[in-house]
């Protein structure tokens, strides 16, 4: 057996370079680069073996671990998992900072490779700076917390560990039904410790992104049960675009005459204008999706894990069977599902064949119910403060409008500017999102006019997702503009990997909601009979003792301004028109700061959240909040 003597890091680096996978017939190498933030945990090691020879792997400087590796997670979700970016921190608190995005990526499916630093192998020096010592067992460390968000985990002990520990983690990569975040923990000292390596572990892999074909048995129980049925409604979800199935859907959903609702994964695989396209679906959805939703017989989901959102916790669907087509046998059997398990663009077209004549027994419900919504979206893009104005999130704040108008300077309502950036960014730029209000808001009233124009991360919404998720974007999408549409809670949450963009010239727009508050969770439990308990920006009050001072003034434009970020204020209507075509002529980051008064962002059409409410509490107000949550889990499927 030819060998090969390299440090366990080195072995890796070789590796990783040597990896490539094949969808469709074509390969591409899977592993583009790698984020680092080093640390004695990972530099002498990995370090040494990047700095001595990276081969092809391109090597970026983050600046936060969560941020690095959310920024890894948006560029292998943009590349439809078709390519990915490593991660590696040093030990201990760096590689704690990583846990929050192995979750993120695990909760969406989206393949990230995380390499923590982790302690002495030998033990020797220990305790190490930044180990924990778990009195109770010491072979813990702070990358056992990785275990419960990871889809694959190990730790590489022994040089040779690396070769099962890699193969294993490449198999959870690339598999299309169960892939997410994958931890391999490098203790320091093995990082930099050699051994004879087959020179066989570092041959060309090409692992294939298999297509699983559908049982014939479960096509045919699809086909008699969509026969059966004269309203079904597609669902759009975001395995249809990892599975490049979407020409296969919509071909499916024209042939048929079904309509389809969108989930936030799967919106922008078919652009909005689509006539069959209802837009988004659920919880965040509009009423032209949740309306026919309410109606249909049968739900077809395609590539959707079905979350509470996207059924509006399982209230929805009320009069529907449901029909699932999904490569994971674990979604696939949710709602008590007839099930597909299959890739999308194989199931679809297998029961596209056993149907034939089929026809749905739509007549112009689809077409009015759009109609009606697009009524409804050009009220919500004009919706302007005016002498008694109402805002969309009514009887929360009302009193208090005058002060944030006064503080924020500002009378711009969020839909309105949602509106008019609809129209201003360029149809074939892609915006990004997670958290807050925006997402609902987005989902409803974002028309996308190009494929793959919409990221957002709705499985785990992460707070601050939503910059380095640009970054990762526009890292796989050089030549498209990249909006990040983040609220104010989010931006300050994490947004520091704006400088790598800069660092990288990889422009990115930061589009900052600023309505001076957790917006959306003051919204959720002021309508769930709450007052306004910390989620104002609001400074302490002397007086009271309580956060309920002034509103917090901030001025994100000028502190972005210091990081050598173009930077715009706005206030009024006519400066963020100004702002948005004057950032497109920027090359490096731009942040647009608007001002927005606060309860101006959509309100939900004919769904229901499942929240918790207390069921004991003296105000009326939570009394009422409980008996609503329990009259509407009556009508809600149990399971
Ligand atoms: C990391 C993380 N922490 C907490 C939450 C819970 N959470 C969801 S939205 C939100 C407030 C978001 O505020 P902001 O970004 O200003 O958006 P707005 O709702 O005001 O539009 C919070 C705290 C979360 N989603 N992610
Ligand atoms: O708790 C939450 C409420 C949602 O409205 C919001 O979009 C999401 O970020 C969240 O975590
Ligand atoms: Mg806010």
């Amino acid at each position: 057996m030819s060998t090969i003597r390299l440090t366990t890091a080195q072995a890796l680096v070789k590796f990783l370079n040597a990896q490539y996978v094949e969808f469709d017939g074509i390969q591409q190498r899977f592993i583009k680069g790698i984020f680092t933030i080093f640390g004695h945990g990972n530099v002498l090691g990995l370090g040494q073996a990047l700095e001595e020879n990276a081969g092809k792997l391109e090597v970026y400087q983050g600046r936060n671990e969560q941020g690095m590796a959310n920024a890894a997670m948006a560029f292998a979700k943009q590349k439809h998992r078709k390519q990915i970016m490593v991660c590696t921190s040093s030990v201990g608190p760096g590689s704690a900072n990583m846990v929050t995005s192995a979750a993120t990526a695990t909760a969406n499916n989206i393949p990230v490779l995380l390499l923590p630093g982790d302690v002495f192998a030998t033990r020797q020096p220990d305790p190490v700076l930044q180990q924990i010592e778990q009195t109770h067992d010491l072979s813990i460390s702070t990358n056992d917390a990785f275990r419960p968000v990871s889809k694959y985990w190990d730790r590489v002990s022994r040089p040779e560990q690396l070769m099962s520990a890699m193969l294993n983690a490449m198999r959870v990569l690339t598999n299309p039904a169960d892939t997410g975040a994958v931890t391999i923990a490098l203790p320091q000292d093995v990082q930099g410790e050699a051994w004879d390596y087959p020179v066989s572990f570092f041959e060309k892999r090409i692992h294939r992104i298999e297509r699983r074909s559908p049982s014939p048995e479960s096509v045919q129980d699809a086909v008699k049960l969509i026969q059966s049925k004269k309203k079904p409604l597609l669902i759009f979800g975001g395995g249809v675009r990892y599975s490049e199935a979407a020409d296969a859907f919509v071909k499916f959903a024209e042939v048929f005459n079904i309509p389809f609702g969108e989930t936030q994964a799967g919106k922008s695989g078919v652009e909005s204008n689509h006539p069959l396209n209802l837009g988004g679906l659920g919880v965040t959805g509009n009423s032209a999706a949740n309306s026919i939703a309410k109606e249909a017989d049968l739900v077809i989901g395609v590539g959707t894990r079905f979350t509470d959102f996207t059924t509006a916790s399982k209230q929805l669907f009320g009069k529907a069977d449901i029909l699932t087509i999904n490569i994971s046998e674990f979604h696939a059997s949710k709602l008590d599902a007839a099930k597909v398990v299959a890739d999308a663009k194989l199931g679809l077209d297998a029961i596209a064949e056993g149907l034939e004549s089929y026809k749905s027994g739509y007549e112009d419900e689809i077409e009015k119910a759009k109609q009606g919504w697009q009524e409804e979206l050009d009220r919500l893009s004009s919706i302007a403060f005016e002498e008694n104005f109402t805002p969309e999130i009514a009887g929360h704040l009302d009193d208090q409008l005058p002060e944030y108008i006064e503080a924020l300077g500002t009378e711009l309502t969020q839909t309105s500017v949602l509106g008019t950036l609809n129209v201003l960014v360029d149809d074939e730029a892609i915006i990004v999102g997670a958290a807050g209000s925006l997402p609902g808001d987005l989902q409803r009233m974002w028309n996308t006019k190009s494929r793959n124009s919409y990221h957002m991360e709705y499985g785990y919404s992460c707070m601050g997702y939503e910059i380095a998720g640009a970054l990762g974007v526009k890292m796989a999408e050089p030549e498209r503009e990249v909006y990040a549409m983040t609220g104010d809670g989010s931006y300050l949450m994490l947004h520091t990997e704006l400088i790598t963009s800069l660092q990288e010239g990889k422009k990115i727009n930061v589009v900052l909601f600023d309505n001076s508050g957790f917006g959306c969770i003051n919204n959720l439990q002021m309508e769930n009979g709450m007052g306004s308990f910390g989620t104002e920006f609001r400074k302490r009050n002397p007086q009271t003792g309580k956060m309920d001072g002034p509103v917090m003034e901030i001025d994100f434009a000028k502190a972005a301004e210091g990081y050598g970020v173009k930077t715009y204020s706005v206030r009024t209507r006519v400066e963020l028109i100004a702002a948005v075509n004057d950032s497109k002529k920027q090359s490096v980051s731009t942040l647009i700061d608007i001002k927005v008064l606060p309860k101006t962002m959509t309100h939900g059409y004919d769904s229901w959240w499942h929240v918790g409410v207390a069921e004991v509490s003296e105000k009326e107000s939570i009394k009422k909040a409980y008996a609503d949550k329990e009259t509407n889990l009556e009508k809600a499927r149990a399971y």
